[in-house]
């Protein structure tokens, strides 16, 4: 017989059964299959609202019943079974889920709903191989799959249907029939496997057991093969690989989710040690060991301690040791260019403005998220109505550090995005909301013919001194003005660098609008944001960033480009910089 070489594989093996169900028993003993019985104590009681399909709560009914049994019989039974094999049988009518009858009653209002209709019948089996490691514990691997017959019951009169409550039969069947006895007088056809209905699919069984043992290699293996077959009225087969179910304790989904859990305290130790400018007195004075670190910070040794182990832990410092004395501590390469203030890529300003602002607002995170507001009043005690003028804003010290962080990722990001495309046939830009100018130092130093005129608010333009470079270039100039309100100077190149993100549709509108009027065709137009994917599923930078943030959003490279387009602007060319940012170039047609 041709299946046979698939039960055959299971020989030599110890086969469970996970069912008190004499009808399973009966169909894989005629199979030719050697196996124990071990009734499941898996009580099926899983909320059937939570499942999207019925098939999927058979499904989940029979991987706890046999996982149930996998789990309890090396303890109880001591001994670890190779295979366990559970399955659960439902009939569903009408969008309801019929399992075994409670009493006549119900019995007949089940049969009473099959009566002169079709019905599905479903059955869920879990096969759960064991692999028994070296130190005693188990690894689960779970293949499960379903099968579904069509059956259309006859009309039933209530003579009938009192005749056969009274049998007895329905009682511990699902439906409250039992189509290989007397229950078989009640159908007019069915369609599909016989077996299913009976509460076993032998056939499908027997086909994943094929993939599990001639296909897919050895049972370790990574995937694990899922076919699904459906009856109605025409017969399809899809065949889909599935990663296997996690039944194990994996070390390395410990780390994933350790990491996460543990993400806020890395970035508050780093935070902290920059904010007490341990990187600065470590390139100043590197090999100090945290005492003296302690005494020039003006903090405690015992907390400066702990923070300096953190900080080389997190490979922010190297620590020396001395013999017969304490550590010494220096910056590592990445602190060299990135954590002290003074470093040419220094993102400084940006760490300050991450823990003085946006720490704050996520540890209101909970309340934004039910609200759907930004939480500036509950973190900063003031309503920010618009985060770039309002009173909180005003504060110089807050618009100093503000602008500090704009400084710094434009000095890290703005050569990639001033790079990005060939900008030679554009002589003048306008950088829109350019803050320090740093994004405009990086275009001019980048293409030589072009002047780059800087846009923004009048009390950022007036601060803009203190960022300027050493050496001045006269190719960079700055005017002061509201670029939703004022006209805009012109120039043949627009620059928008990590501005649209920050407004809703409606206010991008108004914004593209003033730009488009004051563009001629063929004018350019540079968006640089993070773009997120298409299905918005990464990168998280720009999903976690959109968490704190007051009206904006983040939008993918198409969603931009739909509203730069309904301003007659064309996107022609798109650049993911692998860079803090993404940038856009678009012509006006
Ligand atoms: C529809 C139908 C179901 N049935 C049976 C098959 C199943 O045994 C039962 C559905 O109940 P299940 O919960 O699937 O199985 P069970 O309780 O009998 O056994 P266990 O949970 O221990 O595995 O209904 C028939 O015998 N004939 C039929 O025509």
């Amino acid at each position: 017989m041709v299946l046979n070489p698939v039960i055959s594989k299971l020989s030599g093996k110890l086969v469970v059964l996970a069912s008190a169900s004499p009808r399973r028993l009966e169909i894989l003993r005629n199979a030719g299959l050697r196996f124990e019985v071990v009734p499941s104590w898996f009580k099926e009681t899983l909320d059937k609202g939570l499942f999207k399909a019925p098939h999927e709560y058979a499904v989940e009914t029979a991987k706890q019943k046999a996982l149930e049994v996998a789990r309890r019989m090396p303890f109880k039974h001591l001994k670890t079974p190779d295979i366990v094999i559970g399955a659960d049988t439902i009939v569903t009518v009408d969008g309801m889920i019929l399992e075994k009858p409670v009493d006549k009653h119900d019995a007949y209002r089940m049969l009473s709903s099959l009566s002169g209709k079709e019905h599905s019948v479903f059955t869920g089996v879990a096969i759960v191989l064991c692999h028994e490691k070296e130190n005693e514990e188990v690894d689960y691997q779970l293949i499960d799959f379903y099968e579904e017959t069509k059956v259309k019951f006859a009309d039933l009169s209530e003579d009938m249907l009192w005749e056969y409550i009274n049998s007895g039969e329905p009682m511990d069947k699902a439906g409250g029939y039992g189509i290989q006895a007397l229950g078989g007088m009640l159908v007019e056809y069915v369609h599909g496997d016989f077996l299913n209905v009976v509460g076993f699919p032998l056939n499908h069984f027997c086909k994943q057991l094929d993939l599990i043992y001639n296909h897919c290699a050895s049972s370790s293996d990574q995937e694990s093969a899922s076919v699904h077959v459906s009856h109605n009225g025409t017969h399809t087969t899809s065949i889909t690989t599935q990663p296997p179910p996690n039944l194990e304790l994996k070390n390395q989904d410990l780390q994933q989710i350790t990491a996460l859990m543990d993400g806020f305290k890395a970035s508050k130790a780093l935070f902290t040690a920059s904010e007490l400018c341990v990187f600065d007195l470590l390139h100043s004075r590197p090999r100090l060991d945290a005492a003296q670190v302690a005494q020039e910070i003006k903090a405690s040794v015992k907390g400066t301690e702990c923070l300096l182990e953190a900080c080389v832990s997190l490979g922010l410092l190297k620590s020396k040791e001395r013999t017969l004395q304490k550590p010494v501590y220096e910056n590592t390469d990445l602190a060299m260019r990135f954590l002290r203030s003074d470093a040419p890529f220094s993102l400084h300003g940006y760490i300050q403005h991450c823990n003085n602002t946006i720490w704050p607002l996520f540890s209101h995170l909970e309340s934004a998220v039910r609200e759907g507001t930004n939480q500036h009043e509950k973190a900063f005690g003031k309503i920010s109505k618009d985060v770039f003028q309002d009173a909180y804003y005003n504060s110089q010290e807050v618009k100093l550090r503000f602008m500090n962080a704009m400084h710094s990722i434009a000095k890290v990001t703005g050569k990639a995005v001033a790079t990005a495309f060939d900008l030679s046939r554009y002589k003048t830009a306008c950088d829109l909301g350019g803050c320090t100018g740093a994004m405009a130092y990086e275009f001019t130093k980048a293409h030589p013919g072009l002047s780059v005129t800087v846009f923004d608010l009048p009390a950022v333009v007036e601060m803009s001194e203190h960022f300027h470079p050493l050496q001045k270039d006269n190719r960079v100039s700055f005017v002061a003005g509201d670029f939703f309100k004022d006209e805009l100077p012109k120039a043949d190149l627009y620059i928008l660098a990590r501005i649209l993100h920050d407004w809703p549709d409606e206010k991008v509108h108004i914004l593209l609008r003033k730009i488009a009027d004051a563009c001629t065709p063929g004018c350019g137009l540079l968006i640089s944001e993070i773009f997120l994917d298409e299905d918005r599923g990464a990168p998280s930078r720009g999903l976690l960033q959109a968490l704190s943030m007051s009206e904006g959003k983040q939008r993918s490279a198409t969603e931009y480009s739909l509203l730069l387009k309904s301003h007659g602007f064309i996107a022609a060319h798109v650049r993911h910089t692998d860079n803090f940012l993404d940038a856009m170039l678009c012509i006006k047609v």
